[in-house]
Formats: C-alpha cells, sequence, structure tokens
C-alpha cells in the first residue's frame, strides 16, 4: 500500500468489510468506484472508465444516485454506500467516511425504485422437517414464514413461480446458490453465515416485536430461529432497528389457495414482460392507489378456501356494484390517497421524507369523506368499524410541516412558522438578509457618494462591497479590500463582518434545530405506524373492491354460488375475461360437472378454442374465490383447495430436461398434490411423445385422477382415442368443439357439445397460415396414403377393448398442503 493516497487507503479499508457490494465512495459531488469495482460498475452502468494514479475508477453524480442504483441492483449486485460523515470545510486531514446504508434489490423502500410486482424475498433453509421459508416484503412489512416437505424440485419451482427480488440461503442450502442462478441468472442470491441463526434468536424477537414472550406465536425454535435472521440482515442493511415488519403467519394457515408457477403462468392471470395487459390483473385493473394496485395482484394469487370469507367479499362488491353514486364518490377520494403503506414503512426506519408527511396529511384528510360515504350504504356501512381514521397524526402534521416543504430537512423550509420560537428567529434573520444589504448599500452609497456601488454576496466570498476601479478613490479608509477582479474591487467592512457570522450561525443553528424537530415528529408518528398499516390495507382492500364492482359492471359479471365440499359445478354461458376482450364476438360455453361424471375429455381440431375453454374455467373459478363476480349467466361453483394446471409444451433447456421430462415432472407434482376439491386443468398431455407411448401415459394418468383423486378436470386433446374412456367409465365425459365445413374451408364455431372430434384439421391450419399451396397439397396426399395404410378400424377397436382398471382408493393419500 506503500503508493497509494491516504483517501485510497481509507477507501481500501472500508472495501475489505463490505468485500460482496459495490462500495459507492461519497468524493464531492460524485459516489466513485475504484478497482474491479469500477470495472464492473462501468460495464453495468455503461459509464467511462477513468484511471487515477493507474487505478481505474468510474463515479456517478450524486444527484442521479437513484437511477444508478436501480440498473445495479436490477442487475443482481449488492451496494454500500459510504458517505462523508464530517464536513469536508472543517475536518483535518481526510473527511471521515462511513458506509451508512447496504442496498440489495429485497431492502429498498424508496418507491421510485420498488416494482409493485415483485417485491417479495425469502429466505430458505433446512430442518429435519423440510425447507423453512420466511418470505417478506420489506417495504411493507408483510411477513410469511412456514416448514414445507418440498423435494428439490418443488423448492426450485416454487422459487421460479414466486417471482422473488432476492433470495437468501443459509449454509445447509448452499447447493441451491448454483441451480437458482442457472435458473434465474439475474436474481440476487446471497448465502449467510451461520451466526445470523445464533441462538439469542427469542431475546432478539422478543426485543424487535416488544413482547414479553413468543408463547402464543404457533412456531417451533427452528422457525423463529429463521424469522430472526431475517430481521438481524434487514437490520445489518438498513443501519437501524427494524420495528415494521409485522410478525410472520403461516402460508398454510389455509386461508387461502397456492397456486403454483405454472398455474400462475398458464392461465395468464398476472402480467408478464410479454403479456402485460392481457392477464387478469390488467382486466380488473380498476384500483386508484398504489396500495389497491398491490392487494389486487396479492388477492389473484390467493385465492380464498373459506367461504364465509368469500361470500362477505361478494356481499361487498354487489353493495358498490348497485350504488353508482357510491362508486363515482370513492373513484375520487382514491385518487387523493398516496401510498400510505409504504410511508408508514418508511416512518418507522426513520426515512420518511417531509414530502412524505404531507403526503400521509393529505390522504389522511380524505378518509373521513371515504368513512362516510362507505357509511351511506347498509352493505358495506360497517366496513371501516374499528378502524382509526388517525385524526391525531393528521393534526401532528398540520401543526407541524409545512403546506409545501423543502426535500431537505435543515433547509429551514420544512417546520412551519409558531412551532420553535428560535428557529422563527434565525429564519427572520435569513429572511430579512436582502433587506438589510440593501440598507446598508443604500447609506454606503451616499456616504461615499458612488452610485455604482453594490453589495453583494457569493458562496466562496460571503458579503462583500463591489466598487468599480474607476471609482477607487472614493473608498474611505474604513473599506478592507477583500478580492481584486478586472473592472473591479471587492471590499468589507466590520459590519458586514458581524452580520456574515450571524448568518452562518443562524444556517447552523436552523439545520440543527429544524433536523431535530423534525426526528421529534417522526418519532411521534411511529407510534401510529399500526394504526396506519391497518388503515392503509382496509383502504386497498376497499379500492378493490371497488374494482371488481366496476368491473362486473363493464363487463356484465354476475355473482356465483359457492358450494363447498361438492364437485356440482354449473356454468351456463360462460366466458373467457380477456379473450373476450379481444376478439369481436365471443362464444360462450357451459360446463357442467356433478358427483358422478366429473372427468371431461375436450377433443377439437387446432385452433378451434380447446385451451381458452381449460383457461376459461381455471380463471372463472379463480375469480370467485377471489371473491369477484364472473363471466357467465348462471355460475354454481365448488369451493376449490386447489388449481392444478398442466399447459403447453416447453422445456427446459438450462437444465438440460426435454419437453417430455418436464411434462411428467409437473403431472407428476399434480398427482401427488391435487385432492378431491381440486381442479385440474391439463392440455395436451403426452404430446411430447411417440403417438402411442403419449396416449398410454395419458389414459393411465386419467383413470388414476378420476378414480383415485377423484378431482374435476378438463383434459383438452387432440388424442380422440382418449375420448373412449366415456365409453368404459361413468365419470368420463366426452366433449368436442364443433366446426363447420364448408367449400371454402372450416370454420372454426368455438361452440362445445357432447362428442368425439373426428378431425385434426391441421392441414387447413397450415392453409390458413399461408402455405405455399403446393406444400397443403401435398399433405393432403400424404395424409391420404397413411390412413390407407393404417387400418384405423382395427385401432379404434382395441382402443375400446382396453381392460379397465380399479384403484384401491387408500385413505391418507399424500397431500402437500
Ligand atoms: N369461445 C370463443 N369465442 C370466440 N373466439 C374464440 C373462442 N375460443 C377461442 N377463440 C379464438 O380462437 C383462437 C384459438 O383458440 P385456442 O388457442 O383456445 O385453440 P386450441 O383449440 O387450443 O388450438 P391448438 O390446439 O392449436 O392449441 C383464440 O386465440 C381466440 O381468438
Amino acid at each position: 500500500m506503500a503508493n497509494l493516497t491516504p483517501m485510497i487507503k481509507q477507501y481500501l479499508e472500508i472495501k475489505e468489510e463490505y468485500k460482496d457490494s459495490i462500495l459507492l465512495f461519497r468524493l464531492g459531488d460524485f459516489y466513485e468506484t475504484f478497482f474491479d469495482d469500477a470495472q464492473k460498475v462501468s460495464e453495468i452502468l455503461q459509464i467511462v472508465l477513468t484511471k487515477r494514479n493507474g487505478h481505474p475508477m468510474a463515479g456517478i453524480p450524486y444527484h442521479a444516485l437513484n437511477n444508478y442504483l436501480k440498473k445495479l441492483l436490477d442487475s443482481g449486485c449488492k451496494v454500500a454506500i459510504c458517505e462523508q460523515v464530517e464536513d469536508p470545510q472543517t475536518a483535518k486531514g481526510i473527511v471521515d467516511r462511513k458506509v451508512t446504508r447496504v442496498l440489495t434489490p429485497g431492502t429498498i423502500v424508496d418507491d421510485n425504485m420498488i416494482d409493485d410486482f415483485n417485491r417479495f424475498s425469502t429466505l430458505i433453509t433446512k430442518s429435519e422437517k423440510g425447507y423453512i421459508l420466511a418470505v417478506f416484503d420489506f417495504s411493507t412489512g408483510e411477513f410469511y414464514l412456514d416448514t414445507f416437505d418440498f423435494n428439490e424440485n418443488e423448492l426450485l419451482d416454487f422459487i421460479n413461480s414466486f417471482g422473488f427480488v432476492q433470495i437468501l440461503l443459509s449454509k445447509n442450502v448452499e447447493s441451491l446458490y448454483k441451480q437458482i442462478k442457472n435458473m434465474l441468472p439475474d436474481l440476487y442470491v446471497e448465502v449467510l453465515d451461520d451466526w445470523y441463526f445464533s441462538n439469542n434468536f427469542l431475546e432478539h424477537l422478543k426485543d424487535i416485536y416488544k413482547v414479553f414472550s413468543l408463547d402464543y406465536v404457533d412456531y417451533n425454535n427452528e422457525e423463529l430461529k429463521v424469522a430472526d435472521a431475517v430481521l438481524k440482515y434487514l437490520e445489518l442493511t438498513q443501519f437501524s432497528k427494524i420495528r415494521h415488519m409485522k410478525i410472520p403467519k403461516r402460508f398454510k394457515t389455509r386461508e387461502y389457495m397456492l397456486l403454483d408457477s405454472n398455474t400462475i403462468e398458464n392461465l395468464g392471470i398476472l402480467p408478464t414482460s410479454t403479456t402485460r395487459g392481457k392477464t387478469l390483473y390488467d382486466i380488473l385493473k380498476f384500483t386508484r392507489t398504489s396500495m389497491g394496485h398491490r392487494k389486487l395482484r396479492d388477492f389473484i394469487i390467493s385465492p380464498l378456501l373459506d367461504k364465509n370469507i368469500i361470500e362477505q367479499r361478494f356481499d361487498y362488491v354487489e353493495a358498490l356494484k348497485e350504488d353508482h353514486l357510491l362508486m363515482e364518490e370513492l373513484k375520487e377520494y382514491f385518487s387523493h390517497i398516496k401510498d400510505l403503506e409504504r410511508i408508514s414503512s418508511r416512518i418507522s426506519l426513520r426515512k420518511a421524507t417531509p414530502r412524505d408527511l404531507i403526503a400521509l396529511k393529505d390522504s389522511l384528510e380524505i378518509v373521513p369523506y371515504i368513512i362516510e360515504s362507505v357509511k351511506t350504504n347498509l352493505g358495506i356501512s360497517s366496513f371501516f368499524d374499528k378502524i382509526d381514521p388517525l385524526g391525531e397524526v393528521k393534526e401532528i402534521i398540520e401543526k407541524t410541516i409545512c403546506e409545501e416543504p423543502s426535500i431537505e430537512v435543515g433547509s429551514g423550509e420544512v417546520i412551519k412558522e409558531g412551532v420553535s420560537n428560535e428557529l422563527d428567529e434565525y429564519r427572520n434573520i435569513l429572511k430579512n438578509i436582502d433587506n438589510i444589504l440593501e440598507e446598508i448599500e443604500k447609506r454606503e452609497k451616499e456616504l461615499t457618494k458612488i452610485n455604482s456601488l453594490k453589495v453583494s454576496r457569493n458562496k466562496v466570498y460571503g458579503f462583500y462591497i463591489e466598487i468599480p476601479k474607476t471609482q477607487i478613490a472614493k473608498v474611505p479608509a474604513y473599506y478592507t479590500r477583500k478580492q481584486t477582479l478586472v473592472n473591479t474591487e471587492r471590499f468589507t467592512i466590520e459590519e458586514l463582518r458581524q452580520i456574515e457570522q450571524k448568518l452562518s450561525l443562524a444556517e447552523d443553528r436552523i439545520k440543527a434545530i429544524e433536523k431535530e424537530l423534525f426526528d421529534k415528529i417522526i418519532l411521534e408518528l411511529e407510534k401510529y405506524v399500526t394504526e396506519i398499516k391497518q388503515l392503509s390495507d382496509r383502504l386497498a382492500e376497499l379500492d378493490v373492491f371497488r374494482s371488481f364492482a366496476e368491473a362486473s359492471v363493464k363487463y356484465n359479471y354476475i355473482r356465483p354460488k359457492m358450494i363447498e365440499k361438492s364437485r356440482n359445478t354449473k356454468i351456463i354461458n360462460g366466458r373467457h375475461p380477456v379473450v373476450e376482450r379481444f376478439v369481436s364476438n365471443f362464444i360462450p360455453n357451459d360446463l357442467i360437472f356433478d358427483e358422478d361424471r366429473f372427468y371431461i375429455i375436450l377433443t377439437g381440431p387446432n385452433m378451434s378454442g380447446k385451451s381458452t375453454y381449460v383457461r376459461q374455467i381455471g380463471i372463472i373459478s379463480i375469480m370467485a374465490q377471489i371473491g369477484c363476480f364472473v363471466p357467465a349467466e348462471v355460475a354454481e361453483l365448488p369451493v376449490y383447495d386447489g388449481i392444478f394446471t398442466r399447459i403447453g409444451a416447453r422445456d427446459d433447456i438450462v437444465t438440460g430436461k426435454s419437453t417430455f421430462l418436464v411434462e411428467m415432472l409437473e403431472m407428476s407434482t399434480i398427482i401427488n398434490r391435487a385432492t378431491e376439491h381440486s381442479l385440474v386443468l391439463l392440455d395436451e398431455v403426452g404430446r411430447g411423445t411417440s403417438t402411442l407411448d403419449g396416449i398410454s401415459v395419458a389414459w393411465a394418468i386419467s383413470e388414476y385422477l378420476f378414480q383415485v383423486k377423484k378431482c374435476n378436470t378438463i383434459f383438452a386433446t387432440h388424442y380422440t382415442e382418449l375420448t373412449y374412456m366415456s365409453y368404459i367409465y361413468n365419470e368420463v365425459i366426452a366433449k368436442r368443439i364443433k366446426v363447420k365445413e364448408t367449400m371454402e374451408g372450416v370454420i372454426f364455431l368455438h361452440k362445445i357439445e357432447d362428442g368425439t372430434s373426428d378431425n385434426s384439421y391441421g392441414i387447413e391450419i397450415a392453409k390458413l397460415a399461408g402455405f405455399p399451396v403446393e406444400i397443403v397439397d401435398r399433405a393432403r396426399e400424404v395424409l391420404e396414403q397413411l390412413s390407407d395404410r393404417v387400418d384405423l378400424e382395427n385401432k379404434l377397436k382395441k382402443v375400446k377393448n382396453i381392460k379397465k382398471k380399479s384403484y384401491k382408493v387408500q385413505e391418507n393419500q399424500l397431500k402437500m398442503f
């Protein structure tokens, strides 16, 4: 280190403690990076890499930090921010610097950096009972914790489906690091040292949650250790105590269904970069607040299992739907409600800005109106019972914070007049300074008879009297020269020096007093954080119910009838809520399941609407179980405990799994997890292998599903052979999609009827896709010749003669959830 400057030495000492992070080192108006960090940063941010004393260096301007930070975090980096912690002007030697924040994608709270869709992080470890997962959203304080009897594949699938922003692993599951990175290369993954899971967890948890005992929470010590490790991790990144995280809840409390990755993706219920605008979320999104948007997303991926809560939600939606005036009023009020949930998190992290407080106050001004409006409708009048409208919080802010405060606490433009006499006095000095200077200028002009004399100030030289060189002879003796410019000379006088001193004292005092007062206000508001969160949660829910009601009116949805513990289902003229918005003439279809007949084999040519129908049934069930009305004329639906889908062909090149293997792995998960109260949706299972293998596997899976699992199922397939099961088994219903053959070609009617489709019309689709006529004609020729050779009659006979299989149903089938 011999030839290193003291500053680089200081950098290296700090960097030593933050080896795993990009260290942003504050140097004046820049955050600089050096050595390897500089190389990395210049590549990610596309900024110039320079050299200083031969060391690579790359810097970003401090005022643009947030933009750059987001890019660094998005590309999977951990970032430590090192600030100057003493005033460079008063520092002796090198300015003291310290890391004040460590940022990872899951530990940011600034609104403009957080994505509303992916905001959960997880910490994973393994105990004897299975994988323990803590899932948390640092920005809102939501916290879930549970033990899962996943195998490794199921765990990876869960990770893939959840859309985490960051994953923390304990040392005993370190081997997952590579697999997760293979699957999701940009995801931030970190392995935690063992000390995070230390034995003082109970004491630490009790201290954080301010409770005397944790006996009342239903967690074992292994699980509590994981919860504690999360809190320790957060404390370390924030350099402060964490107070806003909620006490964790179990995933498996069976309040809601756990939708797996495939189902969320296959049914198109949440937007991804390629499906934005065309998902259930987009169709239902009439929410007006940020909290409401997030709540809508949470509702969609958490369909309820309790019929009473579902009915309660329906009641709210119904009440709103029928009250046009209330709907309109709420719409207006909601447009003024800010993100209270995140503001309250920032308050408890002491990171709230003055503008956050004003946003909180402005929102709280609207809350009483919302409560009053809601009270006018009997169906929803008790919605805010037991919720505090937080008038005191509004008052605290109203009394103390300026209406349009500056962002910077200490500028003198944050705390209202009348809060502190001392602050007001110093501010008066500052305010009057221009008048005082004007007075002096006027007086000095008269005294010296120099008309062009000016009294001014700048940041470097402070106050001065400026006189043109031509007038120098008239300058009085008590003027002291300060600076010489080309055409002018600058002087000072004792009086100006005194004002300067007073002023600099005033500025310092204003800074100190305002900071102190602001901290006090934040401390006071911190007492209300739980209540603010409760209020914001309720507002978010109301926003979502209003949104459901608006969608119902706009798109003609109806209130479904929910039936518990039954397979009976009746959907008359059901529609796909997304496809119907994009095609001009959507054809509705029915679905009937009863206790004895609940396994549909659906055949139909390509493009006839099989996938749309299968998805539509899944989406309608999800809509109902989140409390939303549904697109149908009649809907009587079971409360499903799970919805499982196996749709479409995809392979997993990264982990080397073929299409067929992926398909079979997914099927095996479904077979394990489904119960007699689940809905299973299968589209094209068995397609990734030879026809006969495919049919055989699909046949066997089906028998197992309807005999052992007894779950409502729709199986869309091109294998017409499978429909013969309907002759053999009472549970199976054969359905097909109607098409009309005309001279010009096939017309898809998209209507479902009983029976088996007899033609795939694959060649027709090739024609529609604009293939050259020669290819289409040749395909027909080949088909004809093949059809001649294969003894179709014989094959069908064989299918019909397949022996019936009867499974002995065992009690206690493996249940995952
Ligand atoms: N009920 C309907 N009413 C009107 N149009 C529909 C309906 N169902 C499907 N469609 C239209 O037909 C298109 C094809 O539907 P879908 O993908 O469901 O067919 P498919 O039978 O699954 O085809 P493939 O076997 O090739 O996968 C849809 O994109 C949609 O535009």
